[in-house]
């Protein structure tokens, strides 16, 4: 199956006769309007003019939304502002930094494209020049009103001569512009549609990446010429401009789902992407309906991604686990189908260690049953049955990131580490690696669960090996539930053999707060229960969120699959003044001499390629300048064993 990204509507538009793209400046090229953050600006810190900031911004609402006239509400704006050139000029250095997000990122395109973007606005020459003319705009590309200034420096009112102080006033100032060929009005207010309306613009797009003007929105329901965009992106893309990005981005969509951190959500929503969130896990039936048409699912540990979801998935480029443990995502079934899986190793292992570490030293104190006891009258003050963890020997079963940083932090508290692992390890500082789980189980006052969730760890601890550690002895689980037989676990408490545990992890975990929890392991003394919370901080979730968009970022943005759990790892520069071809295929004979082929039949200028490959997968990138043609593309996304092609510009 090959990924295509299409583009209709830019096909038909001739590359050469590109048209003039004409902005708004107020809520379209900047986030904000000028107005507003000026009368922020001048009255935020004087309490008796506090109402002024509120009467600038419903006289700019009501006529952005058409309610009066423009002429009108700007007037009444200069009266109450007066502001004075060095006001303006603070206003300019605030309004660099609030540019929409997808005109600064496509900031090239601009640049490249002199003379083809102008701006229109009703606002004021005076602070939008400065602004725009990082953007390559210049002055004479910029319609817009002049304020009049008194002898006293001070703004007193509009330029009356010019049309745009007047209402309709940018469809009569467009009109008397010296524009040749297509003009294509961006704009979020209701002035801006009107320059449609009036025919001083061939195409309109309601720009609603800031601000969502119903009535303007609603006016190009049933116009072919016109479109509501939620980025520049889709204005660039449709028009036949070049910009950064070969399909517009937000026509791409991530689906977020378990209450992933907004570091995340703002990442994917800055660079453009349509976000969606969920604040719990999907069931299978659930998330079946909500994949289809998504292209980047994100989750944590309680959503699986099976089979039957990846069937439904008619887009999905890449999982991203937002935790550690993978073994909730059908990982094979992703690979068979091209789709890439990041995950996030590192960024909640302190949390986790952390926990381990107050959780032993409650568990040895015993302080758990005595706060309990505590909050039923008792006063309980007796030091038996409680030690310290100096000269304690802990074991760790799993020594990877978790548990090797877990044998550091227990040598600081003076324990004896001795670890346990199937896989050849460094041991850091004092610890002993045992070869033998059985004498490990057999040594330990402490032991603790770290190993990863693959399928053959099920009842890694078991009623047998509960019978092989010393009686009295304490047991941690914060890795994945199905590694303990935890009818086993309930039986080793109840018995005393185990005289305490924490367990974070179970077999069957509610998925979301409001489902409830059943186990046989609830009402046991001197266990400590938590609800998965182990990497649960506010540092690791920000951490995770930061760490997991940016991977899935990378990846969508310039094929860079570093840290992904199943495809080959390939490190990618940014994709700059080239274009790129990310093809993921089977791992079979042939393919990359079939694309070398199609690269020389259509003389393809290459200026870098890779090819890497793991047991089942191939991943090959190719850079090349920028001529190929359309053919090319559809030889190259049928090439036979490709699973996933994409391009990149
Ligand atoms: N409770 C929570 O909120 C959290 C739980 N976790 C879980 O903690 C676990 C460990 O995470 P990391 O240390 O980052 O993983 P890791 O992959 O770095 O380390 C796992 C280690 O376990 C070893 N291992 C696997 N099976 C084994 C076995 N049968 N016997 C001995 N060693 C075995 C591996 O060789 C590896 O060294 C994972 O299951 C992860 O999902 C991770 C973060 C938060
Ligand atoms: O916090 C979560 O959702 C899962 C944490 C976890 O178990 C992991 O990172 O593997």
């Amino acid at each position: 199956m090959t990924t295509t990204l299409e583009n209709p509507v830019a096909d038909k538009i001739q590359a050469a006769v590109l048209p003039t793209i004409v902005l708004d400046f107020d809520s379209t090229f900047t986030q904000v309007e000028a107005l507003d953050i000026l009368a922020e600006q001048l009255f935020s810190s004087d309490p008796a003019r506090l109402t002024d900031i509120t009467a600038i911004k419903d006289l700019t609402d009501l006529a952005m939304s058409g309610e009066i006239s423009f002429a009108e509400a700007l007037q009444r704006r200069v009266q109450i502002l007066k502001p004075t050139k060095a006001d303006l000029e603070g206003l300019v250095e605030t309004l660099k930094g609030l540019v929409s997000a997808s005109v600064a990122r496509n900031k090239e395109a601009f640049l490249r494209h002199p003379g083809k973007f102008r701006i229109i606005s009703g606002g004021f020459h005076d602070f939008i020049a400065p602004v725009v003319a990082e953007y390559g705009i210049r002055p004479e590309h910029i319609l817009a009103n002049r304020l009049v200034f008194g002898d006293d420096g001070i703004a007193v009112s509009v330029d009356q001569g010019n049309p745009l102080s007047k209402d309709g006033g940018k469809v009569v100032a467009l009109q008397g512009w010296d524009i040749t060929g297509p003009v294509v009005m961006v704009g979020d207010g209701w002035t801006d549609f009107e320059v449609y309306k009036g025919g001083a613009a061939d195409r309109f797009y309601a720009f609603v990446e800031n601000v969502k003007r119903e009535k303007v929105v609603q006016a190009t329901h049933g116009i072919e010429a016109a479109q509501v965009v939620v980025s520049f992106d889709e204005v660039l893309h449709n028009e036949g401009f070049e910009g950064r990005y070969s399909f517009p981005r937000s026509r791409l969509k991530v689906l977020l789902l378990e209450n992933v951190h907004p570091t995340a959500i703002q990442a994917f929503r800055e660079e453009g992407y349509d976000v969606t969130t969920v604040k719990g896990a999907l069931d299978e039936d659930d998330l079946i309906d909500a994949i289809q048409g998504v292209h980047i699912l994100g989750i944590r540990s309680k959503t699986t991604v099976t089979q039957k979801v990846l069937d439904a998935a008619d887009k999905l480029l890449a999982v991203g686990a937002f935790c550690i443990g993978t073994n909730q995502i059908d990982l094979k079934g992703c690979s068979k189908k091209g789709i890439a899986v990041f995950n996030a190793p590192y960024s909640n292992t302190r949390s986790v260690v952390e926990m381990v570490m107050g959780l032993t030293v409650i568990l040895t104190r015993n302080i758990y049953d005595k706060s309990i006891q505590m909050h039923t009258g008792k006063w309980d003050k007796s030091a038996t049955g409680a030690h310290e963890v100096r000269n304690k020997t802990i074991g760790i079963i799993g020594y990877g990131a978790i548990g090797s940083q877990l044998s550091i932090l227990a040598e600081a508290f003076g324990m004896r580490v001795i670890y346990y692992d199937v896989a050849e390890k460094l041991t850091l500082g004092n610890a002993r690696r045992y070869r033998s789980l059985d004498a490990l189980l057999a040594e330990v006052d402490v032991l603790s669960i770290h190993v990863d969730g693959r399928a053959e760890n099920k009842n890694l601890m078991g009623a047998a090996q509960f019978a092989k550690m010393k009686d009295g002895a304490l047991f941690i689980n914060l890795s994945r539930g199905h590694v303990v037989d935890i009818d086993a676990l309930a039986q080793a408490l109840k018995s005393g053999k185990i005289y305490g545990a924490a367990v974070d992890v179970f077999p069957e975990e509610p998925r979301t707060n409001d489902d409830p929890f059943v186990s046989p392991l609830t009402g046991i003394k001197n266990l400590i229960l938590t609800p998965h919370i182990g990497g649960s901080t506010e540092e690791a979730q920000e951490a995770i969120g930061e760490f997991a968009s940016e991977r899935l970022l990378n990846f969508l943005n310039r094929g860079d699959t570093t840290f992904s759990v199943n495809m080959p790892n390939v490190q990618l520069s940014e994709v700059e003044g080239r274009h790129r071809f990310l093809h993921i295929h089977q791992n079979v004979p042939g393919v990359m001499a079939a694309i070398n082929n199609i690269i020389a039949k259509y003389n393809l200028n290459i200026l870098a390629q890779h090819l890497k490959t793991n047991e089942s997968l191939g991943y090959v990138i190719v850079d090349v300048d920028r001529g190929y043609s359309k053919e090319a593309l559809e030889e190259l996304k049928a090439v036979t064993g490709t699973l996933k092609f994409r391009s990149l510009t």
